[in-house]
């Protein structure tokens, strides 16, 4: 197969990436935790959905567009946070901007960007959503600049991301005693004045990426966070939406509603966390009921085809995020490659749309997938919704 020339579909620009990629770099994006069990889930599990369309409908005006946060957006495809551009290609987050201010995707810029959030922001064309994700740091009043600075470049949205209280055991850079390369920089702990200058730190969480690469999240990151001493205090200290990432219950969704956040990030971190964790689109169904129409729930993980992306929406998800393919894309030709992973996901959803007779996003219920009641054996919250779902499907028949 000739992957090189011409990329049709992610795996394509997977294959390339990991050609084109040091090692090192590689087998920090790619892997997950421990047996990479739920690495491997999150993908698979799509598998096991099929679709159920309806024919004869006019499809020949087909619309992506929906609303996240009360505001329109062109697609709800977004790009997930990951730290480090940079290590794909040398323009980093802020071609990663481009792409998605060009597709019309939310973007949520990692923490630990390579690219300052006010250089990333610049990129957009003023209409595309910026999402910053934060961790919780021991030092409040090192979270706390973080915030104020995300408020004053113009993020919409604060993502907190709650499942890494210590970073998942991957194995893959543990072999390869991995480290980012010295010259990249967290830019968001540099003043932004001075961004350019490599002696602009204003925490002792700067430094260059290979010094606080893992240790910041043992040294620095607060393991006794809470709902309360978390969530109620960022609350506490920005009006902005709070979304929660790394949910995968109804009780810790409930907990979201009473705690005041705007939406949970269906998410396991890409299985880079806890291995074993469920897919994420098994997990999504629960998330959905438990939040009914007090919450928006998204979901990331696993999603390499736009019938993915179909599937999860069909599940209830309001949006869907992806990682490791921007990335790809990314280390493939830049801000051009990182467009391409999000367009080739894109056109993927709007034609499955179209087959299965959806014209809008409004229109892809559950009625549209179908899930073999066997599998669901395993997985009992799941399964009860799946349950409910196949006798609606049978009634209908
Ligand atoms: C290389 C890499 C770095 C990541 N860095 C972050 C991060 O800084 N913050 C965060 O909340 N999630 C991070 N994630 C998790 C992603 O946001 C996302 O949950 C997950 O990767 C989605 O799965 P996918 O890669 O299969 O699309 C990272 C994931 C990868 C692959
Ligand atoms: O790799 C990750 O998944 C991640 O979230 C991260 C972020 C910053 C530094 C190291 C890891």
């Amino acid at each position: 197969m000739n992957y090189a020339n011409d990329p049709v579909c992610i795996k394509d620009l997977e294959h390339i990436a990991k050609g084109v990629m040091p090692s090192g770099a590689w087998g920090y994006y790619d892997s997950g935790a421990n047996d990479e069990q739920t690495k491997y889930d999150n993908m698979s599990a799509f598998d096991s959905y099929r679709l159920h369309p309806r024919m004869l409908r006019d499809v020949s005006t087909i619309s992506t567009e929906t609303t996240v946060l009360g505001k329109k957006v062109r697609t709800p495809l977004g790009v997930a946070p990951c730290a480090m551009h940079k290590l794909a290609h040398s323009d980093g987050e802020a071609a990663t901007s481009r792409a998605a201010s060009k597709n019309g995707s939310i973007m949520i810029l990692s923490t630990y960007s390579t690219t300052s959030m006010e250089k990333v922001i610049a990129q957009g064309d003023g209409s595309t959503q910026y999402w910053m994700q934060l961790y919780v740091y021991q030092d409040r009043k090192v979270s706390e600049e973080l915030v104020r600075r995300a408020e004053k470049a113009g993020f919409s949205a604060l993502v907190l991301t709650v499942d890494a209280p210590m970073l998942g055991r991957r194995l893959v850079d543990a072999r390869n005693k991995f480290n980012p390369p010295s010259h990249l920089r967290l830019e968001n702990f540099m003043d932004p004045e001075v961004v350019n200058n490599a002696d602009g730190y204003v925490s002792d969480l700067a430094r260059s990426a290979s010094e606080t690469f893992g240790a910041t999240f043992g040294a620095n990151g607060d393991q006794s966070l809470s709902w309360e001493n978390g969530i109620s205090w960022l609350k506490s200290i920005t009006g902005l939406p709070i979304i929660v990432k790394g949910i995968m219950t109804a009780e810790d969704t409930q907990l979201a509603i009473a705690h005041g956040c705007a939406g949970v990030i269906v998410s396991n971190h890409g299985g880079r966390q806890l291995d074993g964790a469920l897919a994420t689109i098994d997990a999504l169904p629960q998330v959905v009921e438990a939040a009914g129409d007090k919450i928006e729930v998204y979901m990331d993980g696993g999603v390499r085809r736009g019938s993915d992306i179909f599937k999860a929406l069909a599940l209830g998800a309001r949006a869907v995020f992806v990682a490791r393919p921007v990335l790809w894309g990314l280390a493939y030709k830049g801000d051009k490659g990182a467009y391409l992973a999000l367009d080739l996901l894109q056109k993927e959803l709007e034609l499955a749309m179209m087959l299965s007779g959806t014209r809008n996003i409004a229109e892809i219920d559950e009625s549209y997938v179908y899930q073999p009641a066997n599998r669901w054996v395993r997985y009992a919250p799941g399964a009860r919704h799946a349950a409910a779902n196949q006798k609606k499907l049978l009634a209908k028949l």
